[in-house]
């Protein structure tokens, strides 16, 4: 029997398990300090589905403070590697946020589109402060300006070069989602879709 290994139609690997988890440690560090004063109110972690599943479960566990997880989802890529540039909240955050500082979780920035729309999204909820920690941000591919809420900070993992990634959460087609780390794929991949 001839198995397909999805490792097959990875070009190169980027970031490996191990780097993965040292970078989101440090993250979890830097987000622990920072929202570690006494007066400060436990922060709510929303994950931006599906991408950010297996950073967030990583993230979370590593942050010592006491905090809510939830999730929301903005969905812009449909099947293909080009943003739609008007990301659809499919799913709403069960929490209430009104008063909360919010860490929005993703797994990449690529456009902008998806952060600077849940930012004002989570503005219109009444939030305090909104930050995003990010595992992945694509400068180069940034199209849209995105502001963060109150004194909301970015929190990015690796700057990602420009080229199509998969692994650790991040999708084509839904699929790769599984592979424990993150590589670029095979144009021919994308291309025959
Ligand atoms: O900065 P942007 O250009 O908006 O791209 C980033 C977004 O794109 C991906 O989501 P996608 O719409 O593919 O949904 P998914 O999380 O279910 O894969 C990714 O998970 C981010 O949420
Ligand atoms: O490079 C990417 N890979 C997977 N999903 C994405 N969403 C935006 N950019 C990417």
């Amino acid at each position: 029997m001839v198995t397909r290994c999805i490792d097959d139609d990875i070009l190169t690997v980027l970031w490996t398990p191990e780097q993965l988890r040292h970078r989101l440690c440090d993250l979890a560090s830097e987000i622990t300090n920072d929202f570690s004063s006494p007066d400060s109110s436990s922060p709510v972690i929303v994950g931006v589905a599906t991408g950010a599943f297996l950073f967030l479960a990583d993230l979370v566990r590593n942050i010592k403070l006491p905090l809510t997880v939830d999730f929301v989802r903005a969905e812009s890529y449909g099947s293909g590697t080009v943003s739609s540039g008007a990301p659809k909240i499919s799913c709403d955050v069960k929490l209430d946020v009104a008063g909360k500082h919010v860490i929005l979780v993703e797994d990449i920035v690529d456009t902008g589109n998806t952060v600077f729309r849940l930012i004002s999204y989570l503005e219109a909820k009444g939030a305090t402060s909104v930050s995003v920690c990010t595992l992945l941000d694509k400068p180069a591919r940034r199209t849209v300006k995105f502001e963060l809420l109150g004194d909301g900070k970015f929190y990015s993992g690796f700057e990602c070069p420009d080229a199509f990634v998969v692994g650790y959460g991040l999708d084509f087609n839904e699929m790769y989602r599984n592979l424990p780390y993150i590589g670029v794929l095979k144009p021919e991949i994308y291309n025959r879709v």
